[in-house]
């Protein structure tokens, strides 16, 4: 039973209570409480020394800091910088001086701390005032207005935006609005347009991060990027069995806000950046961007959110510079010029403050520097929303601090950021905290206020973890002391049983003020732009959802998919291949292996080979010869794919989160991975033509006795023959270390069950070791046997008996022919075989697509 309404409800006395502050100062200190300064329309001083108006204790900020200086209209104030060891920032940014408006956050900062004082700027009165700002209006008199990024009527300038993004038509009875093969879609009222669609009065058009309001005349234009509000309504999630792992949670976070959702192991914070980030949906409950229904909109917020798993998201090999240039190119719309792109790496370089590490390989950074990189990937295409995943684990307390650093002027440069952290050190670089136990909201507010919340007196921040973990009974000194009138309340509810404290911090928080404060007057309050009445709302039941497992590697339902960013198939296939092309090359410890391992193989064949292996066909030497290069060239293949799926699996659901498609994703590794097969298959046939001889002339043996035959396939001679089938047979094995790659979690267990494939192909084949009869078509599963009817076939050989079934024992010749393996030289049956190696590799690179498909739903 609920003990308390939580409704989200505000009372009437807490809105006049804002409404009666003035204007003033609000400065907070590091570890330290705000204290608000009521302002007079004079100026004055902020800085360490006495003589200031506003004094501060940090020994970062210099003896006279600021300067506040009244603008003369109406009542409004400047700041300026005097200079000192720090400097001013605005929205992230370093600023001489800066004209005051209601709420700005100023910083005066340490970069190579990470310590800084806050300073927020309030003129409440005028917050009650309406939004006096003017809407861009664009009017529709001509027949037809482009919108875009670029010289369009109504120009958008978002990287979000295509160039030419889409057209409002005239049309009979009013207007229509057309897509024009957008990267991030144009949606009505929530529903993505196909092709075109007519506008009624009052549509809501969203186009990246703006809305455009149709009038039947005209279109007003709503920017909400710096402006996100995230209003999160009882959310609960209920996983199997019923149980509960996210409790009636409500929350809001306004623009440029960075909240870090903390807690004990198990407590509900990845549950709860789920169902906020929308990739793993709450069962019960909403969540309202900007007034919108985020869950029935995500296809249009998509783009503007940025998530960042634990895992690197970015290839180890490359240069901070190569990886963000293909990421930038994979994510960002196709008519993004090179210009663009370098100008928006530049950018976000600058935003994590790593310009000067962009030559150095990811895997030369430290971790702290790593985790920064991953964040410059996700601001590429410069999203509003921005979800983390524990982005300082396995940092040292320095690099800890700076990356909150980074993530605080982040969130002042105009992003929403809501991150989930097991530090707590730096957690007053936050906005709030949301404070999970249990699946239990016990605290969201400011971090200095929540420790008073707790009655935590020593100031650490370990010290509530302690205090909401584990049952309440009786005697437990909590329930004797500080939630003595929550454990009566809840007894008087309950006949039997005990509360977890985590239950009791819930009551407590849902009757503070703090709660009023942040939450249902937050809840309450108006939200900026025009909100899309959505027509395709969902219901609980029918969201889509995934594991907190997959959410935690960025993995998603292909149902939360559909809307992703469209860059065509072809592009980035391009871009896989040029990015695959430059991890082969400068993995040089791995492009070595897999090119001297033909060499290798290839001497060791030249010592065991006859050099009339090829040439003496009445005996068994130049099959087993032509086996073994078989074997080997199946081997080469599955060796150099088998990793390849696995040891970039963190990256490849992030980008399948964004707009990865799997086809260009597996046909991009194929053609990379076959081109080293080829190359491998040449160096294995030229090594071993050392020794043995591949003249094309034979003498072979028919009923008719000896006849002077010359072997090959018509255009391509016998070497030419034995190298197709020598390549296609290294193929099949690419398809299947693929295959293996795809159904394996990690790079060991891939090549573990290397043998597993490699031992059928070596018994099975029909070469080495004859089968009986009947268990002959077992051959067909390895590539190994059609690699061999080819070389049989080319080569001119026997075909292999059934040597348990010798009518004349110890006489092979006596021992019959399998029936279903022909040795039949005609090129048409060669090619016929060659076609069947193939289909083979598109058989095993299909299923590979499909395994891949299927693990996105997966736990
Ligand atoms: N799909 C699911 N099915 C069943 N239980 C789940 C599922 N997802 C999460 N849980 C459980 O819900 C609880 C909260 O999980 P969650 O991952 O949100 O915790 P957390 O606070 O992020 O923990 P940690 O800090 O250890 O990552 C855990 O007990 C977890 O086992």
């Amino acid at each position: 039973m609920d003990l308390t309404p939580d409704s989200d409800e505000p009372s009437p006395e807490v809105t006049w209570a804002v409404r009666l502050q003035a204007s003033r100062l609000v400065v907070r200190e590091p570890n330290r409480r705000e204290v608000p300064y009521p302002l007079d329309g004079k100026p004055f001083r902020l800085g360490r020394a006495d003589d200031n108006r506003i004094v501060v204790k940090a020994e970062f900020v210099a003896a006279h800091q600021l300067k506040f200086e009244p603008t003369g209209v109406a009542d409004g104030y400047r700041v300026r910088d005097l200079g000192g060891p720090c400097s001013l920032m605005f929205n992230g940014h370093q600023v001489p001086e800066h004209e005051l408006r209601h709420g700005d956050v100023l910083r005066v900062g340490d970069p190579y701390t990470g310590s800084f004082v806050t300073i927020t700027y309030q003129r409440l009165a005028r917050t009650m005032a309406p939004p006096d700002e003017q809407v861009p209006r664009c009017r529709l008199d001509q027949p037809e207005v482009t919108i875009g990024r670029e010289g369009c009527e109504l120009t958008l300038a978002s990287l979000l935006v295509s160039r030419r993004h889409a057209t409002v038509r005239a049309v009979a009875d009013g207007h229509e609005v057309r897509d024009l093969g957008s990267a991030n879609g144009t949606f009505v009222n929530g529903e993505r347009v196909q092709l075109s669609r007519k506008l009624a009065r009052g549509d809501i058009i969203q186009v990246g991060p703006f809305k455009l309001v149709y009038d039947g005349r005209s279109l007003d234009s709503y920017d909400h990027r710096g402006a996100i509000e995230l209003k999160a309504r009882r959310l609960v999630r209920v996983v199997g069995g019923g149980k509960v792992i996210l409790d009636r949670v409500s929350l809001v976070i306004q623009p440029r806000e960075f909240v870090a959702i903390v807690g004990g192991s198990g407590a509900g914070k990845s549950t709860l950046l789920g169902a906020l980030s929308g990739f793993s949906r709450a069962t019960d409950g909403d969540v309202l961007v900007n007034g919108d229904d985020y869950y029935a909109n995500f296809a249009a917020y998509r783009g503007e959110i940025g998530y960042v798993p634990q895992s690197d998201i970015l290839h180890q090999t490359l240069t901070v510079d190569e990886a963000l240039r293909f990421t930038a190119q994979l994510r960002l719309p196709e008519d993004t010029g090179d210009a663009e792109i370098a100008a928006r790496v530049e950018r976000v370089l600058a935003d994590v403050d790593i310009e000067d590490r962009r030559t150095t390989r990811i895997s030369q950074l430290s971790g702290g520097q790593r985790k920064r990189v991953s964040i410059a990937a996700e601001l590429l295409a410069d999203p509003s929303l921005f979800f983390l995943d524990e982005p300082t684990s396995g940092l040292d307390p320095g690099l800890e601090k700076r990356l909150m650093y980074t993530l605080r002027r982040l969130a002042d440069g105009g992003r929403t950021i809501v991150m989930v952290t097991h530090a707590t050190a730096n957690i007053h670089q936050c906005d709030h905290i949301a404070f999970m136990a249990d699946a239990r909201l016990v605290w969201f507010g400011p971090p200095a206020e929540a420790l008073q919340h707790f009655g935590v007196r020593s100031g650490d921040f370990a010290d509530i973890y302690t205090k909401v973990d584990g049952d309440a009974h009786e005697s437990h000194p909590l329930v004797l002391g500080e939630l003595r009138s929550e454990y009566a309340r809840w007894r008087e509810a309950h006949e039997r049983g005990e509360p977890s404290l985590a239950e009791l911090w819930e009551l407590r928080f849902r009757r503070s003020d703090a709660r009023t404060r942040y939450i249902v007057e937050r809840l309450a309050g108006e939200t900026r732009g025009p909100a899309v009445k959505s027509n395709k709302a969902q219901t609980s039941q029918s969201r889509p959802s995934m594991s907190m497992a997959a959410m935690k590697l960025g993995g998603t339902t292909p149902e939360d998919r559909p809307e992703a960013a469209r860059v065509s198939a072809w592009r980035q296939w391009l871009i896989l291949m040029r990015r695959n092309l430059r991890l082969l090359a400068v993995d040089r410890r791995n492009l070595s292996t897999l090119l001297l391992q033909a060499p290798i193989i290839g001497a060791i064949l030249v010592l065991v080979a006859r050099p009339a292996a090829l040439q003496d066909l009445q005996s068994s030497h130049g099959r087993l010869v032509l086996f073994l290069v078989a074997l080997v060239a199946v081997w080469c293949g599955i060796l150099c794919s088998a990793r390849e799926l696995t040891k970039e699996r963190a990256i490849y659901r992030r980008e399948r989160l964004a707009n990865l498609r799997i086809g260009p994703y597996l046909l991009a590794k194929f053609v990379v991975l076959a081109a080293v097969c080829l190359v491998q298959s040449i160096v294995l046939l030229t090594v071993l033509a050392l020794k043995v001889d591949f003249s094309a002339a034979v003498t072979t043996f028919t009923a008719d006795g000896p006849v002077a035959v010359v072997r090959g396939v018509a255009g391509l001679g016998f070497f030419g023959g034995l190298l197709v089938t020598t390549f296609l047979s290294s193929l099949s094995g690419l398809g299947m270390g693929l295959l293996l790659s795809s159904t394996s979690s990690t790079s060991d267990r891939a090549m573990s069950v290397v043998p597993l494939v490699l031992v059928p192909q070596l018994l099975l084949a029909l070469a080495l070791v004859s089968l009986p009869a009947g268990l002959a078509p077992l051959s067909y599963v390895t590539s190994a046997r059609w690699a061999m009817e080819a070389f049989g076939s080319l080569t001119h050989l026997q075909p292999p008996r059934d040597f348990a079934a010798c009518t004349i024992p110890g006489n092979p010749l006596s021992c019959p022919v399998y029936p279903t393996v022909s040795y039949d030289p005609s090129t048409a049956h060669v090619v016929g075989v060659w076609g069947v190696l193939l289909a083979y590799t598109a058989l095993c690179v299909g299923i590979a697509a499909v395994v891949l498909a299927r693990r996105d739903r997966e736990r």
